[in-house]
């Protein structure tokens, strides 16, 4: 954890953001098991980047649409950060997205500013509404928003003046601007370079103003983008583009699996652990199929495969991994749920052998009587699973052999006609003809696995 705090204070990441983010992921962190193959401090990695990336909202935000004409977006922020060359970016995004858009320039006091923001609208081919720089600012905003509804404009882009310093006149006229245009979007442009202070300064804003999101901008210089951080953690709003270069097309919506990738630093463990995981899944696949070929699917199989249907966790991954076998539904998934309780307490009161060795159960009455006791079950309970084990054996390897003969004959099918072939109530005359069909129709030579003789044969 000290690295990561380092590697985030190096990111720009302000210091009480970092330590309220240490502290999280400290909690998190502790209890979640290591993969083979990967050192604890690696895997923590992963961890810190998946907490990273949720924090920052996990998925890129998009812009409120107002649901009237135009929708407005108010833009803050300090002198020099790129707000007037972010108006433009945006104007063209929103453009090539087919909507209408156009500018107000209210910076009445740089004196290029407004020719500057003209400049941006002619290159971009996006009208600037301007009125000189003799008339309040508020009131120039009153006057492009009535223009921007008589040309029925989609999405209104405000430019303001910035200052060097968050200060009362600013805010002020800020405040002013707002009440007067009742904007969708108040985006606080934010100079990824700010450094630390990038906290305190959200902060000011978001307390006068009430921001919505922010757009982080010289996101192409050395930052390492920390500020991303601190905004999301300081306002709870999310940043909705970054910008990456003076050039107008160089914005983009906001990836946070990207920025926390770029936050961290340490891509190449994040990609070896993934990778590690990915490895994983494959051994764990193999040797699954190796059992399942043999037929040596056990109870620790069994209950590790309910568990991590239960959670929706890797097994859902491994068994989709096996060649021809779909993702659980949903509907399968409860019931893992639902039994899984019922499962582990049964197999926690089984002995190891019997664990591995079902063969055993299934001979035994005694043993099974013995398992229903200690798991306060009923030994039709114990019994129906001991059956179930050795039926899930049988498909699974008929599966295997009809795939490994080359031809698998309608798969989907298969699934819906087991499906069908459950629901029969079990003894009917009806649910043997269902399963003898299916027997004769699915089954190949190779695959005449049965229940050993005595349990579960019928
Ligand atoms: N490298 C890089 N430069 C940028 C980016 N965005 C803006 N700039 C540059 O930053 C400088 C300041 O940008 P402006 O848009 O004028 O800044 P501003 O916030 O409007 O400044 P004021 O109008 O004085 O408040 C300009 O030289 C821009 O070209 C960016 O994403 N990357």
């Amino acid at each position: 954890m000290r690295d990561i705090r380092r590697a985030l204070l190096e990111a720009d990441v302000s210091l009480p953001v970092v330590r309220s983010f240490v502290k999280n992921v400290t909690e998190k962190a502790i209890g979640i098991g290591v993969i083979k193959g990967v050192r604890p401090d690696q895997q923590l990695v992963k961890v810190v980047n998946d907490e990273l990336v949720k924090l920052m909202g996990g998925e890129a935000a998009d812009i409120d649409y107002s649901k009237s004409k135009p929708t407005v977006i108010l833009m803050a922020g300090l002198q020099g950060v790129g707000k007037t060359t972010a108006c433009g970016k945006l104007a063209l995004y929103f453009k090539k997205k087919g909507k209408k858009c156009m500018m107000v320039a209210t910076d009445i006091y740089r004196p290029a500013a407004i020719d500057q923001l003209v400049t941006l609208g002619k290159q971009v081919e996006v009208p600037v509404f301007e009125a000189g720089n003799q008339i309040k600012p508020d009131e120039i905003a009153r006057l492009g928003l009535a223009e921007a509804k008589k040309r029925s404009v989609d999405i209104l882009i405000v430019d303001t003046a910035g200052r060097l310093q968050v200060d009362k006149g600013m805010m002020d006229e800020l405040k002013q601007m707002k009440k007067v245009l009742n904007p969708s979007e108040v985006l606080l442009v934010v100079d990824a370079m700010t450094g630390q202070e990038a906290a305190a300064l959200v902060s000011a804003f978001n307390l006068e103003i009430g921001i919505t999101g922010a757009i982080l901008t010289k996101l192409d210089g050395d930052s390492r983008g920390g500020a991303a951080l601190s905004v999301r953690e300081v306002s709870g709003r999310p940043i909705k583009f970054v910008g990456q270069g003076e050039s107008m097309e160089a914005l983009e919506p906001f990836y946070p699996d990207r920025m926390a990738g770029r936050i961290l630093g340490m891509g190449d463990v994040l990609s070896f652990v993934e990778k590690a995981q990915e490895v994983m899944l494959e051994e764990e696949a193999e040797e699954l199929q190796k059992k399942i070929m043999e037929a040596k699917f056990d109870f620790n199989d069994f209950l590790k495969q309910t568990r991590a249907l239960a959670r929706m966790g890797p097994m859902n991954r491994v068994v989709s991994l096996l060649p021809g076998m779909g993702k659980m539904s949903q509907e399968q998934i409860r019931e893992a749920e639902k039994s899984l309780k019922i499962v582990e307490s049964m197999i926690s009161s089984m002995t190891p052998k019997e664990r591995s060795n079902p063969e055993l159960l299934a001979q035994s009455p005694s043993r099974r009587r013995r398992v229903a006791l200690g798991s306060g079950r009923s030994q039709e309970q114990v019994s129906q699973m001991v059956s179930q084990l050795f039926q899930m054996r049988a498909r699974m390897k008929n599966l295997m052999s009809i795939m490994q003969g080359g031809s698998i004959p309608g798969l989907d099918n298969l699934e819906e006609a087991w499906k069908a072939a459950r629901k029969v109530p079990p003894g009917t005359a009806k649910r043997k003809r269902v399963r003898m069909e299916l027997k004769s129709k699915y089954s190949s030579p190779q695959a005449a696995t049965v229940a050993p003789k005595g349990f579960g044969s019928r």
